[in-house]
């Protein structure tokens, strides 16, 4: 059994804790400021041990790895914190909201020999996996455009939306750090890093905040051209990503749970696989992944440099929206 410590208990932090204790393999801990919250998950799920702050967790009790899942400014800083202790780390995306820290903690957890992921989840998505391999295996031929087209109605999804971290850029929020940064991070482990990019973004529709929800962005990964097109308020939930090589072209429907290839000119999309699969599910294997990587016995999902680098390309769209240029990463 690992002694798996969630910090903060909110939305994604209660995830992780059914999940993590769903796998059967791990302890779970909770740290969460507030007092209501942290007694109420801690008494749905019978947790284990439960601790008001970092500080007094860490000086009371030892933990295999600690899950990150507050508001993404404080991600860094907690790292370091856990790194210190010599704890390993799953970290909740976007790695941070600014790239303090960053070489620090890439030196502290390499010094320390620490097993560390970070949360992308459409990395587990196994219609995703399928794709992302029969490119990599050449069966399309050279990956030359990447497109993504895809928004969903976040209040239905994330009712609470103006109470938490995705009012403000500063605490993680707004479309290019929340929600965009899943597809671009999914596009980066496809056809590689991002290198340069433009984006156009506005605050179209939702109520009772000003960041951006609604987001354009053109891409260069090196030869490969991508655009990125996305919203917080359309009532459909879809998202197809759609990756056309030299000889053909692969596509991933995250609504329909599945992916399609399509080779000859002018023919219709053939449906290569379909999954069935609950939210939770994704959760699930990215648990039983870091569990893995503890044990010593497979590589993070999504390293550290890779979540830096899309780290750069939130703070780039940010930047480049503003500025309304082009930029270099
Ligand atoms: N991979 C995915 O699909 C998802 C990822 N996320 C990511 O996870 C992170 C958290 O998001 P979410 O769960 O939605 O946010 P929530 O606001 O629902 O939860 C965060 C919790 O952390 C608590 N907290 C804040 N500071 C501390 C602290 N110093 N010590 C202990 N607890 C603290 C907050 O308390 P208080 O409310 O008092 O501030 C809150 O209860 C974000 O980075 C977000 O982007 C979120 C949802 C889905
Ligand atoms: O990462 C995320 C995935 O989607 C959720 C709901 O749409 C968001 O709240 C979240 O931040």
């Amino acid at each position: 059994m690992k002694q798996i410590l969630i910090i903060g208990g909110g939305s994604i932090g209660e995830r992780h804790v059914r999940c993590f204790q769903q796998t059967g393999r791990a302890r779970v801990s909770l740290c969460e400021m507030r007092e209501d919250l942290r007694k109420d998950v801690s008494e749905r799920y019978g947790l284990n041990q439960c601790f008001s702050s970092l500080d007094k967790t860490l000086q009371n009790a030892a933990f295999d790895a600690a899950v990150i899942c507050t508001p993404a400014n404080m991600h860094i800083p907690m790292a370091l914190d856990l790194a210190a202790a010599g704890c390993g780390m799953l970290i909740e995306k976007p790695l941070s909201t600014s790239p303090q820290g960053t070489e620090q903690l890439q030196a502290a957890i390499s010094s320390a020999q620490l097993p560390v992921s970070v949360a992308y989840v459409l990395r587990q998505h196994p219609a995703l996996q399928s794709l992302k391999k029969s490119v990599d295996e050449g069966r399309f031929g050279r990956p030359v455009q990447i497109v993504f087209v895809g928004g969903q109605h976040f209040p239905y999804y994330r009712p609470a939306y103006r109470e938490i971290y995705y009012t403000r850029h500063e605490t993680g929020g707004g479309a290019i750090q929340d929600a965009l940064t899943h597809m671009v991070n999914a596009a980066e482990w496809i056809v590689g890093p991002i290198t340069r990019l433009s984006a156009d973004a506005e605050h179209c529709v939702l109520d009772g905040v000003d960041v951006e929800d609604t987001v354009h962005m053109m891409t260069r990964h090196g030869d490969v051209l991508g655009s990125f097109s996305l919203n917080q308020h359309q009532p459909p939930n879809e998202s197809t990503l759609t990756v056309i090589c030299e000889n053909g072209a692969a596509r991933y429907e995250a609504h329909h749970c599945r992916w399609l290839s399509c080779t000859e000119p002018g023919s219709e999309w053939t449906v290569e696989e379909t999954f069935q699969i609950e939210r939770d599910d994704l959760f699930m294997s990215q648990a039983e992944g870091f569990l893995n990587q503890l044990d010593g016995n497979v590589d993070p999902a999504c390293s550290i440099n890779e979540a830096i680098q899309t780290l750069r390309v939130n703070l780039a769209a940010l930047e480049s929206v503003r500025t309304a240029r082009w930029v270099n990463i």
